[in-house]
């Protein structure tokens, strides 16, 4: 995971911290790329010899000050030093490349589309992006930056994950606590789906587990990605339930037959739950190319039947005849979740819409450059031009 610029790097931080806490293994290595030293030294669990800063000679280490032309050219300006740090990496052990930037910034608006191409050119592993949209409150300058980086970035990478901001604002909170309930809840999806491949250790493997092959075939053949999520805490089931289920005889198996029905309900409205409610980059769901459901949670909550339904149900929605699914078990947690990965989404009226600011907003940037120059020349120069500039 290589996190550019600050959005990207908080966001991979936070990722290095749920693997930690979650014992996910998500991310094999971690790097942050930022030509703001302060960013890099604000950031806690991705190592310092990982951080790398770029752009010294220009920017002093101060930032771009959300101008991604000079992203870009800083970053291809400096590409070895990433490659320095990327070197350090057992890069045959890792399955693909995450590079994750807001869009609407500077460094990583601009860097990561380079950085993708670049590693697209070294590496035979995949690369993806996660990009996050900005708010639309946050003004012209950084909408049209995304909208020019969205467009050089799904070009660039093998499929382009998106996050939209706006579509996840809170009003009335700061903006920091904002960002961070935000990229709470993009490490707890994006988690759960990258989580999904990861076989670790002494987890028992069910015939119907996913694998990273299955995320990998969903994302293969490239364009926008958008992530439902949606869970319901249950009860833990101990393990002497079972034991006492067989002792007692068939009133229990009726029981467990009531159990297994509810299972498969509770997947299937989960299912629904997760692709109708809010995505990460909101989207007409018909019309999706392939998708993946993945079903988190204790195993004996998990079931083939109600995540086959998931998936018949997902195939209609998006009349796609790619739909993958499978399960996730994870013993020790009290709740299930359903996470959809809707790969090659086409009706996205967000993107649209902020196209349309963005073309907007650099007219006006064109014009005022335009008139401000004509200003300038009319306050500097006397009416009559009887003053003679010195040299
Ligand atoms: N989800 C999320 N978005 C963020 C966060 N911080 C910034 N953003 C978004 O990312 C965009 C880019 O901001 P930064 O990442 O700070 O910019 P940068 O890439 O470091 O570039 P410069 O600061 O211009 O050098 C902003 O417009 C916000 O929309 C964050 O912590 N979480």
């Amino acid at each position: 995971m290589i996190g550019f610029g600050q959005a990207g790097g908080k966001i991979v931080d936070k990722f290095l911290e749920y693997d930690r806490r979650t014992g996910s293994e998500i991310v094999r290595a971690a790097v942050a790329v930022n030509t703001a030293k302060a960013d890099l030294m604000g950031l806690e669990q991705i190592p310092q010899e990982q951080r790398v800063l770029i752009g010294q000679s220009r920017v002093k280490g101060h930032g771009v000050g959300a101008d991604n032309e000079l992203g870009a050219e800083v970053a291809e300006e400096d590409i070895g030093e990433v490659q320095g740090a990327i070197d350090g990496i057992p890069v045959h052990e890792v399955d693909a490349f995450l590079i994750v930037a807001g869009l609407g910034g500077g460094t990583g608006s601009g860097g990561a589309p380079v950085l993708a191409k670049y590693l697209k050119r070294i590496y035979t592993e995949p690369v993806y992006g996660l990009g996050i949209l900005p708010g639309s409150d946050e003004g012209g300058i950084y909408t049209l930056n995304a909208a020019r980086s969205f467009q050089t970035l799904v070009n660039e990478v093998d499929n382009l994950l998106v996050f939209d901001n706006d579509a996840w604002r809170q009003t009335g909170e700061s903006v920091q606590s904002g960002y961070d309930e935000i990229n709470e809840e993009i490490v707890k999806r994006f988690g759960i789906l990258f989580g999904a491949g990861e076989v670790r250790q002494g987890q028992e493997v069910a015939e119907s587990v996913v694998d990273s092959s299955e995320i990998i075939n969903t994302l293969s053949g490239g364009g926008v990605s958008t992530v439902g999520y949606a869970r319901e805490t249950v009860e833990r089931k101990g393990k002497s339930g079972g034991l006492l289920s067989k002792l007692t005889g068939s009133d229990e198996s009726i029981e467990d037959q009531l159990d297994s029905a509810n299972t498969t309900n509770r997947i299937t409205s989960l299912v629904r739950k997760a692709a109708l409610g809010r995505l990460t980059l909101p989207c007409e769901i018909d019309g999706t190319e392939r998708a993946l459901l993945v079903m988190a949670g204790p195993s004996a909550y998990l079931n083939r039947k109600g995540i086959e339904r998931g998936r018949k149900w997902l195939e209609e929605q998006t009349g796609s005849m790619e739909v993958r699914g499978g399960d996730y078990p994870i013993n020790n947690s009290d709740f299930v979740a359903s996470a959809i990965l809707l790969s090659g989404v086409t009706n996205v009226p967000r993107i649209k819409e902020l196209q349309q600011v963005a073309i907007e907003a650099q007219d006006n940037i064109n014009e005022i450059r335009e008139e401000s120059e004509a200003n300038l020349q009319n306050l500097v120069e006397d009416d009559e031009d009887e003053l003679e500039s010195l040299f």
